[in-house]
């Protein structure tokens, strides 16, 4: 069996998942009996497999449920930024207990419609999901949840029976921030800090008591203070508040014990707000505040450790809460104003209702899916409107989508000083756009210009650092699990390159930077981008060339799931700040969706723009007059002899060889209808306008004597275009075409031209075919004499020469053969002139 067989049965079974199923039940649930947990566990799948009914749902472990992976959570998911890989949700781990259908977001548009149907604010809380769970487990977890509800009728003495919302979040999630924001809507309500509880508690009687003291240690080595006594200082601070309308809990419960110490002092839990972040946005947050404020505990240790303790314990809290129906998931990783947008929404929410969830229950109906096909509106224009109407629809609540540029809140004020002052250019685009390789083909043609990848730059300093740095080692661990290593780090290196290279025409960055704060960084440190050039491709055929590349390279991160997730980075995160480039006029964007040698044309159109002033044509003209290669335009070329007619015009106003010709046949202007004459009253002029480049002249066509009114303008197809060469005669043009064929012998008949591609012509030519030796009157069919090899070689650079008219689609070409084509051999591919002259060469070429 080889790997891909291995590979493709394993994923089949979704046999990685299962055992990822089983792994967070363990972890969840640490089973005394793991072997009998298991045998349970992989019996209750198996009787799911077969089709047979669990016996209690409450008990099934890792049921799989297709009711659940069409659930709200499932579309809340698909509109927040997640890296699957550093997520820190507790929906996240919820995904892997059941079997999400990822191929409904394959194709571009079926992303796409995800990515924008907005989600009703009904849909937005999180929906349980079964856990792993063994039987006394299970049992637990119910009565935790029976004594919450019971908790919720059982008003504690001296507790004002008011709403309690908790705000949860990993560190860094910005919890804080929003508490502040969400106070501004809660009149009356009192926010209750755990820590600042704790910190007060110890600044007060940590040097009297002992007690105190040994607990100041503890909070101070990043360790939770014993629950007893958190839930006795939770019990004080909300006797304090008699006349609260309301609390804002934050900072608590860190864990299920610390659940179940709340559960027996106070027990309500309204409604738990849960900041959603990505741990790589955690730890940066965290190491940019440790910078201003100097906390000992925001170094890159400390936060991995707070971040694992987070997974940990305090995602199963939240999960608790989630399988309760009462968690509201929250993108955090976003602008704090719009986080703070959509908290206060769901915040008039549940006031309007009274702070009553009626669906507190698990929620197993799928939503209403008329709703999905509401219009998104911004986030702006819904803040304006509830200004003035306080009174929020559910269905009016809209995630902001993403796609609104992110604030960079340090703007690019130039080159810093003491970097070179060359141009600093982007080449950004989707994994799988090919920046890669087209940042080779720049240097291949630029030769002076310096390449920067950063994922090549990472992977050297972890290869030679790695090892034997403890920070380097730490950020190998990151980028092996497809994180990003933090970014002073990128933008440390990127400098460090910038400044070796410093003789460098011009610099082009690859994979950098990814994201705002990488943006920002760039900003800070080096400045002075000049713009960005954006591969612009479907997520389709990213994911299909990425895929293609798995199976010929066996690159592990080259498969369905990893691309999906650096697919989701990047639209989640990449995209915002190339829209905030577009804005600063800082972005071109090329169709990525193309041959390698198109898309390179059109970068080398910018480069050259860049580099040496040379003009790029108006917007638009591209698409009226084609440009090809010469290899294009053979193939083009014998097609169009065998049905008679031709559009093609070579380029060929210099010595050598003819690298480009016109083609006509799919766009063009009017000079598209204007026949032959080899008695023509016109002459073509190569004309270099706007173009430095020899190679791409304009084509003009001036009168060579005087034109009656009316009459038809013609030109010499034969014409070379310098006015000292005379057209060839006859004898010429039919000595050169015999001995053109007698070097190319034609093996089969072209097929129809397809629909607007010439360059898809079949070449049925093999490598190892031996080619007849053909005698003149042996060819019988017109075909294809070109080199096989050239069926790869095919490119079609787009270019503009000039704009005026545009073909809705190819004209139709109809095969005139039977007219046009003679029989004899030196007439197979030429066109009879019927121009009547005097002085007729009788054929056309
Ligand atoms: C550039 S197109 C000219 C416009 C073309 N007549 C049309 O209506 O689309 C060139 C094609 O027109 C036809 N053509 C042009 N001049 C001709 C001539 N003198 N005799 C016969 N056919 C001619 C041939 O089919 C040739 O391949």
């Amino acid at each position: 069996m080889s790997t891909e067989d291995a590979k493709t049965y394993l994923s089949k079974r979704e046999i990685p998942r299962l055992f990822e199923s089983l792994m967070t039940g363990l972890m969840y649930h640490r089973p005394t009996d793991h072997i009998a947990y298991l045998i349970d566990c992989l019996a209750k799948v198996s009787d799911k497999d077969n089709g047979k009914r669990p016996k209690s749902r409450s008990k099934t472990p890792a049921k799989i449920d297709s009711e659940k992976s069409s659930t709200p959570v499932d579309r809340q998911r698909s509109i927040t930024p997640i890296d699957r890989k550093g997520s820190v949700t507790p929906v996240e781990r919820q995904r892997s207990l059941t079997p999400i259908d990822r191929k409904g977001s394959v194709t571009p548009s079926d992303s796409k419609r995800k990515q924008e149907s907005p989600v009703p604010l009904e849909e937005k809380r999180g929906t349980p999901l079964p856990p792993i769970a063994d039987p006394a487990d299970s049992a637990k977890i119910n009565d935790k949840v029976t004594s919450d509800t019971k908790a919720k009728t059982v008003k504690k003495a001296d507790i004002p029976d008011v709403p309690i919302v908790f705000i949860m979040g990993g560190p860094g999630s910005g919890k804080l921030t929003q508490v502040t924001s969400l106070l501004k809507l809660a009149e009356g309500w009192v926010h209750l800090s755990m820590g600042d509880i704790l910190r007060n508690e110890i600044a007060q009687k940590g040097k009297a008591e002992d007690k105190w003291s040994m607990i100041g240690d503890l909070v101070s080595k990043g360790e939770m203070a014993p629950e007893e006594v958190t839930g006795e200082l939770l019990l004080d601070s909300f006797k304090q508040h008699k006349n609260a309308k309301g609390f804002i809990l934050e900072g608590y419960p860190r864990d299920m014990e610390q659940v179940e110490e709340y559960m027996k002092v106070i027990g309500k839990v309204t409604a738990v707000f849960y900041l959603d972040c990505e741990e790589y946005y955690c730890t940066q947050r965290l190491l940019n505040r440790g910078k201003k404020t100097d906390r000992i505990d925001d170094n890159l240790g400390a936060i991995s450790k707070r971040i694992t303790f987070f997974k940990d314990n305090t995602l199963p809290v939240v999960k608790y809460y989630d399988d309760m129906g009462r968690v509201f998931v929250v993108n955090g990783d976003r602008d704090t104003k719009e986080i703070a947008f959509e908290m206060g929404n769901l915040f008039k929410f549940l006031k309007k209702n009274n702070f009553e969830l009626k669906n507190a229950k698990p929620l197993t109906a799928p939503p209403p899916q008329k709703k999905q096909e509401r219009r998104p509106s911004t986030p702006k224009q819904k803040d304006s409107k509830d200004n003035k109407d306080s009174t929020v629809k559910p269905e009016d609540v809209i995630v902001p989508l993403a796609t609104r540029p992110p604030t960079i809140d340090v703007p690019d004020t130039g080159r810093k000083d003491g970097l070179p002052t060359c141009p600093i250019i982007l080449i950004v685009g989707g994994p799988g756009s090919g920046k890669g390789t087209q940042c080779k083909k720049v240097c291949e043609r630029y030769k002076e210009v310096i390449h920067l990848s950063m994922g090549d730059i990472l992977r050297n300093q972890i290869a030679t650092q790695g090892s034997a740095d403890e920070k380097w080692g730490m950020i190998g661990t990151l980028v092996q699990k497809g994180e990003m290593a933090p970014q002073e780090v990128t933008a440390e290196l990127l400098i460090e390159q910038i400044k070796k290279n410093k003789d460098a025409a011009a610099f082009i960055v690859e994979g950098y930077p990814r994201d705002k704060l990488q943006l920002e960084e760039f900003n800070k440190h080096i400045g002075g981008l000049n713009f960005a050039i954006l591969l612009d491709c479907e997520e389709y055929y990213m994911q299909k060339r990425l895929l293609d590349r798995g199976n010929a390279s066996g690159r592990i991160d080259d498969n369905l799931n990893a691309i999906q997730s650096r697919l989701t980075f990047f639209k989640n995160n990449t995209l915002p700040i190339l829209k905030h480039l577009d804005d600063q006029g800082k972005l071109v964007a090329i169709d990525g969706d193309r041959d390698l040698d198109e898309i390179f044309f059109n970068i080398s159109q910018v480069l050259d723009f860049a580099f040496f002033g040379r003009k790029p044509q108006p917007p638009g003209a591209g698409k009226c007059n084609y440009v090809i290669t010469d290899v294009e335009a053979e193939k083009r070329g014998k097609y169009y002899d065998a049905v008679g007619r031709t559009y093609l015009f070579d380029l060929d106003y210099n010595d050598g060889d003819c690298p480009y010709t016109v083609d006509a046949g799919y766009y063009g202007n009017v000079s598209h209808f204007i026949n032959h004459s080899c008695d023509p009253n016109l002459e073509v002029f190569g004309v270099w306008i706007n173009t430095l480049d020899p190679t791409l002249p304009r084509i003009a066509l001036f009168s060579r004597r005087d034109i009656e009114k009316g009459e038809e303008l013609t030109f010499d197809y034969m014409m070379t275009g310098d006015t000292t060469n005379q057209p060839p005669t006859l004898d010429q043009v039919e000595k050169d075409l015999a001995a053109e064929f007698l070097k190319t012998p034609v093996l089969q008949t072209y097929p129809d031209m397809p629909e607007g591609e010439g360059d898809s012509l079949e070449v049925t030519l093999e490598e190892n075919d031996t080619l007849p030796e053909l005698k003149p009157d042996e060819v019988k069919e017109t075909g294809d004499a070109a080199d096989s090899n050239d069926s790869n070689d095919s490119n079609i650079p787009e270019l503009s020469i000039e704009s005026d008219e545009v073909f809705d689609e190819p004209p139709k070409l109809e095969t005139q053969k039977s007219e046009l084509i003679p029989k004899s051999l030196t007439d197979q591919y030429r066109i009879v002139c019927q121009c009547g002259a005097k002085n007729c060469r009788k054929y056309l070429f």
